[in-house]
């Protein structure tokens, strides 16, 4: 007999809705001091030299990993640089910034781009990249041990090491998802990109590091930076408050009342946020947040701002480097305010343009029906796109009508022949927990993801054999009471065809061999 109560229990009076040290030659710094000087140049004058190992100095017991990292860096200058510039700026532009300036809008009221010295970057070859890449995975040297700072050239080249705040966030599991494959999909080469494994528990941790190091060092430079901001729908205020707690910075945040998990909504609270309750949805906290942030020395770290996308793009890198550098067919990611999708299409184009790949993957964006203003705009063909009020969704942290990149999305999208799919409350629910019966624990989030990738495996689109990735963007634990509503049974107008409610029975030998019995034989009939 379903129990809805030994689930509800223990949670009913809590939930407010639904819900390094190998020396490493890893530093660039190291890299090019004694490397550039001595390479051998190939056809085109690349350096083609690949990474060479130090032998590992015995480590001095009173340094921090900082301290060597200090130790080894070089005096040499650095080559690589980055700026901001207007997105898809029209070509003749010469707007730009230094990424030392807080400007988060071009000139033109505009989005804005890290752009990035290429032709310093395509001074070294492919397969030094990837090389360097590759020789920098599983180390604990500061800050390589990160998936985001293994990266540092392509990211934020030019930030002190000493001023970088780091959990070694990145290097997030790519599961094989060969049971969800096989048995709902008929595909053999499904795999899922656990973003959501991280410090903080979603894909945020990669573009909050970058963020905050550079809040860390505006800081130092005597900047007018009190403290950090943002609106949040429970996991960019996860991420801002851990690694603003982590440098000591204040960080403030504005969460929509009563719209995001219980498990989001104490992480903040636990890292010593400023927490604002507003009665309003995300898309009135991000308005708000908006016109504080021009009034007051609070720095905005929604993904408005370029450099978050700047760590995110890594975990499309990674997705490459963990395949070895083979490009997947294809890469589903859900989207609400639409940074995201952009961050990985670049993190792809980076690849292909520095040599690393030959070309980039399709990727779909997936939004819940209720929060659907990209889907709509793409079936019309990309024609006016207009916001909308969101409705309420289980994927809560999607639930964004109004989203900041939207003009970041369609390019990225346009560019890759991508898709837009959609997913009913119902379809990211069952998604969600037919991915859970195959031993994943992931958010509803994630549930648009596979929703759509049944929709196109359905139609044709993706076939059985196309190498698929579906990013999943948050830790399953974050949204526990979608999944004991589910499973109870307690969703008005829901079937909820893949519940497993547990079993009440009472604490005698006869009864439960009798429940184990019949379960046991219902088990066998369907071998
Ligand atoms: C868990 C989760 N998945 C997906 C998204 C969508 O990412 P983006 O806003 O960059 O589209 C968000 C945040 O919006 C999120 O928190
Ligand atoms: N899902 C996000 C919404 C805000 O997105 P951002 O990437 O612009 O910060 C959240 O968790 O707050």
């Amino acid at each position: 007999m379903a129990s809805t109560s030994l689930l509800n229990a223990s949670l009913s009076s809590l939930s407010p809705n639904h819900d390094l040290i190998r020396r490493h030659p890893s530093s660039p710094l190291l890299r090019y001091r004694p490397v550039l000087v001595s390479c051998t140049s190939s056809a085109e004058g690349k350096n083609t030299t690949t990474p060479i190992e130090t032998v590992a100095k015995p480590r001095r017991t009173e340094n921090t990993i900082r301290d060597d990292a200090r130790l080894q860096r070089s005096t040499a200058a650095n080559p690589f640089s980055a700026r901001y510039v207007p997105f898809n700026a029209p070509p003749g532009s010469t707007e730009h910034y230094s990424l030392d300036e807080i400007v988060y809008r071009s000139r033109s009221g505009g989005l804005l781009d890290v752009e990035h010295d290429m032709e310093a970057l395509k001074r070294f070859d492919g397969a030094y990249w990837r090389d360097l890449f590759d020789s920098r995975v599983g180390k604990s040297s500061w800050p390589y041990g990160s998936g985001v700072w293994s990266k540092k050239e392509w990211v934020l080249p030019e930030i002190d090491d000493d001023d970088i705040v780091s959990a070694f966030e990145g290097n997030s599991n790519l599961f094989w998802a060969e049971r969800f494959g096989k048995k709902f999909l008929g595909m053999n080469d499904l795999w899922v990109k656990h973003c959501g494994i991280s410090h903080t528990g979603s894909f945020k941790d990669l573009g909050m590091t970058v963020l905050v190091s550079q809040v860390n060092r505006l800081r130092k430079m005597k900047r007018p930076v009190v403290g950090v901001g943002c609106a949040s729908t429970g996991d960019t205020s996860a991420a801002l408050s851990a690694y603003c707690a982590s440098a000591g910075i204040p960080s403030i945040v504005f969460l929509p009342a009563n719209k995001i998990s219980m498990a989001q909504l104490v992480q903040p609270i636990a890292n010593g946020a400023f927490v604002l309750s507003i009665d309003t949805d995300f898309d009135g906290c991000m308005k708000l947040i908006r016109e504080i942030t021009a009034e007051l020395p609070i720095y905005l770290a929604n993904s408005l701002n370029s450099l978050r996308l700047e760590g995110q793009k890594t975990a499309a890198i990674e997705i490459l480097q963990q395949f070895d550098w083979q490009v997947p067919d294809w890469v589903i990611v859900p989207g609400g305010n639409l940074g995201n999708i952009y961050a990985f299409y670049k993190g792809f184009k980076m690849c292909q343009e520095l040599g690393l790949v030959d070309r980039i993957p399709r990727m779909v964006c997936a939004q819940a029906a209720n929060a659907n203003p990209l889907y709509l705009h793409y079936k019309s063909g990309w024609k006016d796109f207009k916001p909308m009020t969101a409705s309420t969704t289980f994927a809560s942290a999607i639930q964004i009508g109004d989203p900041v990149s939207i003009d970041r999305a369609v390019y990225a999208l346009k560019k890759c022949d991508g898709i837009v799919e959609e997913a009913t409350e119902e379809e990211l629910m069952d998604a969600m927990a037919q991915a859970d019966s195959t031993g994943m624990f992931i958010c509803p989030h994630t549930g648009v993801a596979l929703t759509a990738l049944f929709k196109l495996r359905n139609r044709g689109v993706i076939a059985p054999t196309d190498r698929t990735v579906v990013v999943s963007t948050a830790h399953g634990l974050k949204f526990t009471q979608s999944k004991i509503d589910y499973h109870s049974k307690a969703i008005p107008d829901m079937e909820c065809r893949f519940s497993n409610p547990p079993v009440e029975v009472k604490a005698d030998f006869g009864a439960v061999m009798d429940v184990l019995k019949s379960y046991l034989g219902s088990q066998t009939l369907r071998s």
